[in-house]
């Protein structure tokens, strides 16, 4: 895969590949005027059961909500050169195709920046699938897919783990001989495009906020939180892997590792049946035994639901407690991703558990599209909808114009 570039006004096609989704946004890009709007997005989901693409404008008219079902032979490859063609019949005749940009989870302890795809690259990417199994393989498919249809497309690989590369040793080690810290078991942390996207968003419009320590509370099908001081990544609640931490739709968060081991001794769990459990099957559809989404779980009065809810709530809470400690206070709480964009409900319980160290909400201001929703006496709480992919997309462009100037 080598290419040569010169990036011009075109599209940029932005991919974020999971186990059973792919979501996409495409953006419109003039390197020369420095602009980067988006043209449509959306999303293929069900792959592997039932194919379904759901695209819109940028305007908000519906673009796509159909079937694929008849497409869909089980994986995203299988399905990628379908959407890839989709998106170029809906690109308007003056912008081609110029370049993808992927969100990669991982990226291990030596990528810390985005950087252009090679052959080289896949190759050390593949030695991390196995920190990160639900993500990375997908991620890396869709690279792969691309680079087999569009040879002559220049791709950029954004990681999750890099904006955490700031953070001290004490945040990223753990408690283990040091020979097996050397040998990369430590703490990466994920969801680094959304930090970094919030974290530029407060520079640009919250600039107080940004001066400050402020935890950020990324809560979605996956969810992490991150201590963000003036900016920057001092510590985060995913570690080594993306099950670290708080619970999640289908991950439990923190465990008691005595657990593993006693999981393979009694039931005989092997290595791929514990990688189910804790990937698949716990977390709130593990506790509700009723499902992964947060909107089903609020929507139901039964014990286990309220529970799984509880628990994600008190265990959130605790986690902002004890990432305030490494920043040695706090100054402000935001919220964002799914959960923390759109549900007040649950940013509510989880702020009514932070009352004792100055956390207030404003009932009235704590609504859908809402922005600060602490009262003024209160220490600031805010949500700001999140944008990895416009963060990858600028990275894209940074990296293709850089490498354009060189
Ligand atoms: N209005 C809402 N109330 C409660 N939860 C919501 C709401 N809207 C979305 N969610 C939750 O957000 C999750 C998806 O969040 P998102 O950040 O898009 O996740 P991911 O990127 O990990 O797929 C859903 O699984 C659902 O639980
Ligand atoms: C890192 C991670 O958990 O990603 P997602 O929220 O997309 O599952
Ligand atoms: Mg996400």
């Amino acid at each position: 895969m080598t290419f040569s570039y010169s990036m011009k006004r075109g599209a940029l096609l932005v991919l974020n590949s999971g186990s059973s989704s792919v979501k996409f946004t495409v953006f419109e890009v003039d390197p020369g005027e420095e602009q980067i709007m988006p043209l449509f997005s959306g999303q293929l989901t069900g792959i592997g059961t039932d194919a379904h693409l759901s695209a819109k404008a940028a305007t908000g008219e519906r673009m796509a909500d159909e079937s694929w079902a008849e497409r869909d032979s089980g994986d995203v490859p299988a399905l990628l050169p379908s959407l890839l063609a989709w998106v170029e019949e809906h690109l308007p005749p003056d912008l081609p195709l110029l370049a993808a940009g992927h969100r990669v989870v991982h990226g291990g302890a030596n990528l810390r920046h985005p950087a252009m795809i090679t052959d080289h690259l896949l190759g050390e990417l593949e030695t991390l699938i196995p920190l990160a199994p639900l993500h990375e393989p997908q991620n890396l498919a869709a690279i792969k897919v691309l680079a087999d249809n569009r040879s002559d497309l220049p791709q950029v690989a954004c990681f999750d783990t890099a904006f955490h590369h700031t953070q001290p040793r004490t945040s990223t080690t753990y408690a283990i001989p040091r020979h097996l810290t050397d040998a990369g078991i430590r703490r990466y942390g994920f969801h680094g495009l959304s930090y970094e996207y919030i974290a530029r968003h407060m520079e640009t419009h919250l600039p107080q906020l940004a001066s400050g320590r402020v935890v950020v509370a990324h809560l979605g099908n996956g969810s992490s939180l991150c201590a963000l001081n003036r900016g920057a990544s001092v510590d985060t609640s995913m570690g080594f892997s993306v099950l670290e931490g708080v619970p999640m739709g289908t991950r439990p968060g923190n465990l008691d590792p005595g657990i593993l081991i006693y999981l393979m001794r009694k039931f005989e769990m092997d290595a791929d049946a514990l990688e189910h459990l804790l990937y698949h099957q716990s977390g709130l559809l593990g506790v509700s035994g009723v499902s992964n989404d947060m909107r089903v779980l609020l929507s139901r009065d039964d014990d286990n639901s309220r529970e799984a809810v509880d628990l994600f709530c008190i265990r959130t809470a605790k986690e902002i407690c004890s990432l305030a400690c490494s920043m040695g206070g706090l100054d402000a709480l935001v919220f964002t991703a799914g959960i923390g964009e759109h549900s007040a409900e649950i940013r509510a319980r989880i702020c009514g558990h932070l009352k004792w160290i100055g956390v207030d909400l404003d009932k009235d201001l704590n609504k859908d599209d809402a922005t600060r929703i602490s009262t003024a006496a209160s220490l600031p709480v805010h949500v700001i909808p999140t944008n990895e992919e416009l963060m990858i997309a600028r990275h894209t462009v940074d990296l293709l114009t850089m490498r354009n100037a060189a």
